[in-house]
């Protein structure tokens, strides 16, 4: 289709890696022959039904579940060195901050943690202040979180993600939880914060507009067994910004993955 080819990354540094990657729960089997090469950098964005293994995917990534067959590297290391390393960061929907903590002190715990065990942590460009001068939220950083918006504490899950300079960035449903003119915000943030830092993004979410408007490519998952169904490339204007929304490239963008979705 016009535009909108089944690619695979070529010739560009890669971020992660997946090699006929599946991963069984019992004798259920979540996610099948997947492979996969996201290149440094990059903004990849997942969509499929409920249930086809998004999170599993993020999870397999991320050393949370072992893959049953084939593999995964990130940045051309097995995912355990790559935690030990602080490769990559996971945000969740919910932004999972400590209560009795400031925003700053919040930022400050995986370094404060990775000091207590003795591990070598990056040390990050910015500090956690300026990280949150980066997410929007200077002033507030002594603020505890049931002082703060549900899209402020996201944010401060994102400084917090960002502080130990990961060069992958996982990201599932963050703004899912979040009303429309709030995730417009924060999708806009986001994208300011990728290109600042360059961090690779793989982002799940259940919206086609926001997998449009994020990704530069877009993953659809096929469910029973979990499988690659497609990657669609995004080629829309940088920077973007939600005006794209209304523009008739990014209208068959949001159809072609609507048929997709329905056709999985
Ligand atoms: N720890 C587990 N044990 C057994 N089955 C699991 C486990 N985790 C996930 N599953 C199953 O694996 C499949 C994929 O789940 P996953 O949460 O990855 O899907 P998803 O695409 O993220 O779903 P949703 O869009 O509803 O959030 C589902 O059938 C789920 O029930």
């Amino acid at each position: 289709m016009d535009g909108m080819s089944q690619i695979q990354t070529g010739g560009r540094p890669v971020a992660a890696s997946l090699t006929n990657a599946s991963v069984k729960f019992g004798s259920f089997t979540a996610l099948s022959d997947i492979s996969l090469e996201i290149g440094a950098g990059e903004f990849w964005t997942i969509l499929g039904p409920s249930g086809c293994g998004k999170s599993t995917m993020l999870r397999l990534v991320s050393d949370l579940v072992p893959p049953a067959s084939g593999g995964v590297e990130i940045l051309g290391k097995s995912t355990e060195a790559a935690r030990l390393a602080r490769e990559f960061a996971f945000v969740f929907q919910d932004a999972t901050l400590l209560p009795w903590r400031s925003a700053l002190k919040n930022v400050e715990l995986p370094l404060e943690m990775g000091r207590k065990r003795g591990i070598e942590i990056p040390r990050g460009d910015r500090t956690p202040m300026e990280l949150l001068e980066l997410v929007g939220l200077k002033g507030r950083e002594d603020a505890l979180p049931h002082e703060l918006s549900g899209g402020m504490r996201q944010r401060v899950a994102i400084a917090r993600a960002l502080v130990c300079q990961p060069k992958l960035l996982l990201m599932d449903e963050p703004f899912g939880a979040l009303d429309e003119m709030t995730r417009d915000h924060l999708n806009m943030q986001l994208l300011e914060i990728w290109r600042e830092t360059g961090v690779t993004c793989l982002f799940v979410t259940h919206s086609i507009p926001e997998a449009v408007l994020l990704g530069q490519k877009v993953l659809m998952l096929r469910a029973h067994p979990g499988r690659v169904k497609e990657v669609v490339e995004i080629d829309l204007p940088e920077p973007r910004h939600v005006e794209l929304r209304e523009t008739p490239d990014f209208n068959r963008y949001s159809s072609y993955l609507r048929k997709s979705l329905e056709d999985c």
